[in-house]
């Protein structure tokens, strides 16, 4: 058995506001440095919103679409910063006024297993016809935005531009193909692997 790597972090300028990420395991020789952006703080919270407002705002978005469960704080400080009211969110828990959803199943690199995201029907005519940026915290495998994208497009919305904190390594963009160029970010995570005792950057990823 090979013992632990020692904790490290991953220091990170999110368009000029300072963080260190820790750096976690995902696999036994694979790890990301992880943004909960619900222990950053709502000062974090805040400032995400107003530069993602500030890329996004140029679209002349309708409404803001998010994936539950950290794409939720994204979401409500977009639109605030936007100016906006309303916002959609995508739900993950299959709750019983949830019956009559539509539904897609993803996997994403930080949850094990299948998910399922959920459009509450009921929420549809915020959306039919309108201008919808989706939003959320990181894209990494990009399998979560791909289905935010197709249940925003399926209730007849447009998706008029993506607002993402960060984009993780590059595997989002082959899966999202040519929805990658609607993608706007604050900032860029590698992924790691382990050389001499430490964490080191993929160097393809950076
Ligand atoms: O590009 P991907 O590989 O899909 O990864 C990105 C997603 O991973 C995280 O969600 P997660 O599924 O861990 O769930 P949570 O937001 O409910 O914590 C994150 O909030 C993104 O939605
Ligand atoms: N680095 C990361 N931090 C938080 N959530 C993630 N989802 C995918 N990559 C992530």
């Amino acid at each position: 058995m090979t013992s632990p790597l020692p904790p490290q972090t991953w220091p990170l300028d999110v368009a000029g506001f300072a963080v260190e990420l820790p750096i976690v395991p995902i696999k036994p020789d694979f790890a990301i440095s992880l943004m909960m952006v619900i222990d950053l703080g709502v000062r974090f919270g805040e400032h995400v919103g107003a530069e993602l407002a500030k890329k996004l705002a140029p679209l002349k978005p309708d409404i803001v679409v998010g994936a539950a469960t950290l794409g939720i704080p994204i979401a409500i400080e977009v639109t605030r910063a936007l100016g906006l009211d309303r916002y959609v969110i995508l739900q993950k828990s299959p709750k019983i006024h949830l019956a009559d959803a539509r539904v897609q199943t993803i996997t994403s690199i930080t949850s094990k297993g299948e998910q399922r995201l959920l459009l509450d029907r009921a929420a549809e005519p915020l959306l039919t016809g309108k201008r919808v940026v989706v939003v959320d915290d990181v894209v990494a495998s990009g399998s979560s935005l791909a289905g935010s994208l197709a249940l925003v497009r399926a209730s007849g919305a447009e998706v008029v531009g993506i607002g993402v904190v960060l984009t993780e390594a590059n595997e989002w963009r082959d899966v999202l193909g040519a929805d990658a160029a609607l993608v706007h970010d604050l900032a860029h995570i590698p992924q790691f692997v382990p050389a001499d005792g430490r964490w080191e950057p993929i160097a393809s990823t950076l």
